[in-house]
């Protein structure tokens, strides 16, 4: 296969020492710094045209058929996220199993599962050169998200879950992500009104915004997944914006093998069984 793009941007920042410890949040698991993964250089990486239009068409009419099977109507506004792999998708109305309600009627063809599984493989293999890792580290872990915000001028968040612009730190919420790769299906200010991505100086007002990344069709913004790297989203001001947001793991028991296997929504309960559910 041709060799990975090398990123358009790169700003180094000091590592956290998030990496590489046991994390309580994961029963204690994932401990141990590994050589070859975990970064000794942290950064944030940007990679402009890493997936061409045709290929940004693909994945948004994926969404879209989920957010259909899922909710119907075109979906609601605001926030909606969904996990593929398991098939919750979460609203403002809550959650609903996109594969338990579309039945027996496919939603996906298998090309929208290759090709959606190609593009993974090419992310993880860019973040692995682009951090001079060896070439089969870091894992690829879930969960996943895809994520469409729609503007409504009269939607309000219904819960927590609604207030998709909070400061973050991605390794905070789930202990075993190391990587982190955000997939841009939109355009800021064409597609839609602010919604910029922000990065954060890490202090005690979470506030503070150190450089600014302008969402476009095709890019991807790649960075290291602890607190050095904290973060959040704009709220989003008009139009409707599409984010793919991958993780990637040093913990070689969170490999994600089974992916869109088509099985493991079955292991999810329906108030998801093993934590890893929105
Ligand atoms: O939507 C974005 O630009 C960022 C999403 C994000 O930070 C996340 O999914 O953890
Ligand atoms: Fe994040």
């Amino acid at each position: 296969s041709p060799s990975p793009p090398l990123p358009t941007h790169r700003t180094d920042v000091d590592c956290s020492s998030d990496y590489g410890s046991a994390n309580p949040y994961d029963g204690g698991g994932g401990g141990g710094f590994v050589d070859g993964c975990h970064p000794l250089h942290c950064n944030r990486l940007v990679f402009d045209n890493f997936l061409d239009e045709e290929g940004v068409e693909r994945l948004k009419d994926i969404a879209e058929k989920a957010i259909e099977a899922g909710r119907g109507n075109g979906g609601r506004a605001g926030p909606t996220i969904l996990d593929i792999n398991s098939g919750y998708l979460r609203d403002d109305q809550g959650l609903v199993n996109i594969y338990e309600s579309s039945g027996d009627t496919p939603i996906f063809s298998p090309s929208d599962f290759s090709f959606y599984l190609s593009v993974v493989e090419r992310i993880r293999s860019a973040v692995s050169s682009s951090n001079g890792l060896d070439p089969s580290q870091p894992k690829f872990t879930a969960p996943t998200f895809m994520t469409r915000i729609r503007y409504d001028e009269t939607w309000r968040p219904s819960g927590m879950h609604d207030v998709y612009w909070m400061p973050h730190v991605d390794k905070e919420n789930t202990g075993h992500y190391d990587y982190s790769g955000l997939l841009y299906l939109s355009t800021q200010g064409e597609d839609f009104e602010e919604g910029m991505f922000e990065f954060l100086v890490n202090d005690e007002d979470r506030e503070t915004v150190e450089a600014q990344v302008k969402p476009e069709r095709g890019k991807l913004v790649s960075f290291t997944a602890g607190s050095e790297n904290l973060h959040r989203v704009n709220v989003v001001r008009g139009g409707t914006r599409y984010v793919l947001s991958f993780w990637f793991t040093c913990d070689g028991e969170k490999e994600f093998g089974n992916f869109l296997d088509g099985e493991i929504h079955r292991a999810y309960g329906k108030e998801g069984g093993d934590g890893n559910e929105l």
